[in-house]
């Protein structure tokens, strides 16, 4: 990719390898090993309070059978160095959820260019650029560089992070808790990050978001009770639900607009 030339960038993260552990009870997980590869999303599905937080919190932490549910991860197929834990610089894993808010005084471009001279970017202003550009895909008013990050609607905040993830973290793994309800283009986003690399993982009981990752991950009692692979059946299922959503989205436009909604939305 273009923008990250010049950069000291280059984690070299190819696989992410879970090695199971325990459930809640002591008894093992239903799988024995999952690899996953640059450019993979999986999904995280399982009733609430059944562990999945505590999965995503397992790969931050790169445990070492050393968290309560005894899973091992590995990078690139090895005990991964200790700099993961311990750099703030350098991390493995962007986080990103429903809640971001930013507190500094900063304005858009401020904030972007600060964080690019930090990652020793050449061209400052194309990736500032472009990474507003990317924002406001996702985003549903858009924003522009003078706009003061504290002004930024939850949604435009999210949107600003998850391209400056995107295009400027060089965090490899990218963990994603929950992101149902934050007023952006979810699929977007989705392919933004994929197509910049990275792992992603996502928590989510949203099955317009869950069927797009190739594998799922089943959490039942705090343990994965099996890995599924997304069926061509489910792919053909998702494709329906995208044009529902699709639907559904240009009525929230239409509502946002101040438009009174039409039975013709739904037969489009
Ligand atoms: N294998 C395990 N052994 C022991 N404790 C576990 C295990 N897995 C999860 N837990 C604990 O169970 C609790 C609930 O897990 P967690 O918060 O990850 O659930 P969740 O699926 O994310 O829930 P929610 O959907 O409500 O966010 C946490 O305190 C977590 O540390």
């Amino acid at each position: 990719m273009k923008l990250f030339l010049g950069m000291e960038e280059e984690t070299g993260v190819e696989t992410l390898t879970i090695l199971a552990g325990q459930d809640k009870t002591g008894n093992p997980e239903g799988f024995g090993r999952l690899d996953i590869h640059k450019s993979e999303i999986i999904s995280i599905v399982g009733p609430t309070g059944s562990g999945k937080s505590r999965l995503l919190a397992d790969i931050e932490w790169t445990a070492q059978k050393d968290t309560p549910t005894q899973r091992e991860i590995l990078i690139n197929n090895e005990s991964p160095d200790k700099k993961w834990r311990f750099s703030s610089n350098n991390k493995l894993v962007a986080q990103l959820s429903q809640n971001m808010n930013f507190v500094m005084d900063l304005s858009v471009k401020e904030f972007l260019e600060l964080h690019a001279k930090s990652r020793m970017v050449e061209d400052v202003e194309a990736v500032t650029e472009k990474i507003i550009l990317e924002a406001n895909k996702l985003a549903g008013e858009k924003f522009n560089l003078d706009t003061a990050i504290t002004a930024l609607s939850g949604g435009q905040s999210r949107a600003l992070m998850i391209a400056d993830t995107a295009i400027l973290s060089s965090s490899p793994i990218v963990l994603i808790d929950e992101i149902e309800n934050a007023g952006i283009d979810r699929k977007k986003a989705l392919e933004l990050l994929v197509s910049a690399d990275k792992i992603v993982l996502m928590a989510t009981h949203d099955p317009t978001l869950a069927l797009i990752a190739n594998k799922r991950v089943i959490i039942k009692n705090g343990g994965i009770a099996k890995i599924i692979k997304t069926s061509p059946e489910e792919k053909e299922i998702l494709k329906e639900l995208d044009k529902m959503d699709e639907k559904i989205q240009k009525m929230r436009a239409n509502l946002r607009n101040g438009e009174i909604l039409k039975l013709e939305t739904l037969k489009l």
